[in-house]
């Protein structure tokens, strides 16, 4: 395989993609490329749920195999939330800076030991006339008190990783594909490959 769609139209998300594939030799094409592809109402109540929709939409549509990524932040003193609500926190228009000033004012008052959060990332495979597979990760961190780093996307300013010392904004982008989430999820996809598109197409 020399190319593989993403089902995503998140330009972050596309750029680590190409990125983390471009290492195995595969060219990521997206949801960009192929503006026909309607968007989906992601009305699943997991982010595997939510990733396996994304998936089969497009690649019903595509007639190719596709892989969708469906992720987000889940806080513990918040009970988890946004989770998969986290793209539309603050408004169906999707704004992450909204979305941060959302979270910070959310947490306010609450002490750094309890800021505790982790990114998760769903990964779904679906290719036509094979059940759809899914695997997923999550990278631990907290919760910062105020916005730092201008790289990654999303609710990367404000999410400090321990062991980096700093927030996945600061981190620099091969840095970020070592311990994300994605990363992670997409290292366990790999491990699976040979199953996901072998002889029965499932995976365990
Ligand atoms: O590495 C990450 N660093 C920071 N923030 C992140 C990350 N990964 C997911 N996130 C946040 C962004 C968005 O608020 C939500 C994903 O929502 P999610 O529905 O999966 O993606 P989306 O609507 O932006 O694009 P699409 O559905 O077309 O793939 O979680
Ligand atoms: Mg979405």
């Amino acid at each position: 395989m020399t190319e593989i769609v993403i089902a995503t139209k998140n330009a972050g998300k596309v750029r680590e993609f190409a990125a983390l594939f471009e290492k195995r030799g595969i060219e990521v094409k997206s949801l960009l490329d192929f503006p026909d592809v309607p968007d989906v109402e992601e009305t699943g109540s997991t982010f595997a749920e939510n990733a396996k929709i994304k998936a089969e939409a497009a690649a019903d549509r595509l007639r190719r195999p596709v892989i969708a990524d469906d992720s987000g932040l889940a806080v513990d003193a918040l009970g988890g939330r946004p989770g998969v609500y986290s793209a539309r926190y603050a408004g169906e228009e999707k704004n992450d800076a909204r979305n941060i000033a959302k979270l910070l004012s959310e947490l306010e008052g609450v002490p750094m030991e309890k800021r505790t959060a982790r990114f998760h990332c769903a990964l779904a495979v679906a290719i036509p006339g094979r059940p759809t597979a899914v695997v997923e990760a999550t990278c631990d961190g907290y919760i910062t008190e105020a916005p730092r780093g201008e790289g990654g996307f999303g609710y990367d300013p404000v999410f400090y990783v321990p062991e980096r010392g700093k927030t996945m904004a600061e981190l620099a982008p091969d840095e970020k594909n070592v311990i994300s989430h994605r990363a992670k999820a997409l290292a366990k996809l790999e491990e699976q490959w040979d199953d996901i598109i072998g002889e029965k197409g499932e995976s365990e």
